[in-house]
């Protein structure tokens, strides 16, 4: 709310602003033909130019030049994600916000724009750094690129029906078991890290799924463990655990060997979702969209296409984790809701204890995330049986 409130204070509408539909219809003829946004290598600029009419009398028309305009062509669209993304109660602003380019006339609050230049929470920061590791990686591997690796790429596997048959199996939530050597709210959580090792004892134990953190920076994770684990020839569907901004983390993860991704609601706008739910729909990924509260799934729920959502019980924001958060969530009529459309929910973050599994399942789970409480026994695979108190292996010892 207080996001939107600021924005609508500092974004006045079009109309109100006559000086500002003279400049847009200047650009607009200055464009290239390309699109708007995929334009941001090329540039333009508006210069005031004094007109001196006969009469002597002088008036300031705007001239346009490249460089400029499209700066201010991607601030505008910038600005305007901001506003679409906060008017779904998206509070994760995707990139710092940069100001109005300099010469840009209009009212003074647009000039204090610049200042508060910093992440307002790590999920905020998480996001930032990763727009930029992005443009970065994209530039080394173009999407073109990307898409010919894929004809290489071990075939993707049916993630959501793995989930479904060992929860038929063993009459438990089905485990999508975390390899995750560290995090910004734990720290290290395994020094003597093997991300195979631990795999197959996961295998072993009876998961049905894998999550590999591929994020290096907050979570000393990385793309190469999610490779090896595949090519290590572990038979459970792989999710690439990644804060996804773009299309391109997609084909990425696929060409790696993922079987499904992670799309996070708090960062990611309604559209945005249905555009890359489509585009692992294409490639074979399952997606599992990540909710914390309940605006979140509501947006969620209505996007045509949903099969699979995860309730995080850690606020990403603060870090604070309560296990009640997957009950509120599928309670009552909006649990009905998710029934009825034949979604899978997950239950997500703080699982120790085979109290806690009975808890979310109650609550109308049909699977679990978990992480730290498995990756730190000495043989995570048997951690899996304490977790669940009892052994869910396929074939138990
Ligand atoms: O280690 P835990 O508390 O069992 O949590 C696992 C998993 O849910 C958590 O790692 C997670 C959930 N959503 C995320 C998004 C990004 C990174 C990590 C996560």
């Amino acid at each position: 709310m207080e996001a939107l409130v600021s924005l609508r204070a500092t974004v006045p509408s079009l109309t109100h602003r006559p000086n500002k539909l003279s400049v847009r219809k200047s650009i607009s003829m200055d464009l290239p033909t390309r699109n708007s946004v995929s334009v941001a290598s090329s540039s333009s600029s508006i210069r005031a130019q004094q007109i001196e009419p006969k009469d002597g009398s002088a008036t300031v028309a705007p001239v346009p030049v490249p460089e400029e305009a499209l700066k201010v062509k991607e601030w505008e669209v910038g600005m305007f994600q901001n506003e679409v993304a906060a008017s779904q109660g998206i509070r994760i602003r995707r990139r710092p916000p940069t100001g109005p380019p300099l010469h840009y006339v209009g009212p003074f609050e647009f000039r204090l724009q610049n200042e508060g230049n910093t992440p307002r929470n790590i999920l905020e920061e998480i996001i930032w750094h990763k727009d930029t590791e992005v443009a970065r990686l994209r530039e080394r591997r173009p999407l073109l690129a990307l898409k010919k690796e894929l004809d290489n790429a071990p075939p993707p596997r049916d993630f959501i029906g793995a989930l479904r048959e060992a929860n038929l199996r063993t009459g438990l939530p089905g485990l999508i078991a975390e390899v995750k050597k560290a995090s910004p709210s734990r720290g290290i959580l395994r020094e003597d890290f093997n991300p195979v090792e631990i795999a197959q004892s996961y295998e072993r134990g009876g998961a049905a799924c894998l999550s590999v953190l591929t994020d290096e920076k907050y979570f000393k994770g990385s793309f190469e463990n999610l490779e090896l684990i595949r090519n290590a020839g572990v038979k459970c569907p792989l999710l690439c655990k990644e804060f996804v901004v773009d299309a391109w983390q997609i084909y990425n993860a696929r060409a790696k060997g993922a079987d499904a991704i992670l799309l996070i609601a708090a960062v990611l706008p309604d559209l945005d979702i249905k555009y890359l739910t489509k585009i692992c729909k294409m490639l074979g990924l399952a997606t599992l969209v990540e909710v914390h509260n309940e605006r979140e799934i509501d947006r969620v729920v209505e996007i045509e296409g949903i099969e699979l959502i995860g309730i995080n019980n850690r606020n990403l924001e603060t870090f604070e984790v309560d296990i009640s958060i997957t009950k509120r969530l599928i309670e009552g009529e909006r649990g009905q809701r998710i029934r009825d459309k034949g979604i899978m929910v997950v239950g997500e973050s703080g699982l120790f204890t085979p109290d806690d599994i009975a808890f979310v399942q109650e609550a109308g789970v049909r699977a679990v995330l978990v992480g730290e409480s498995i990756v730190k026994q000495s043989d995570p695979g048997k951690g899996i049986a304490g977790l669940f108190g009892k052994d869910i292996s396929v074939c138990p010892s």
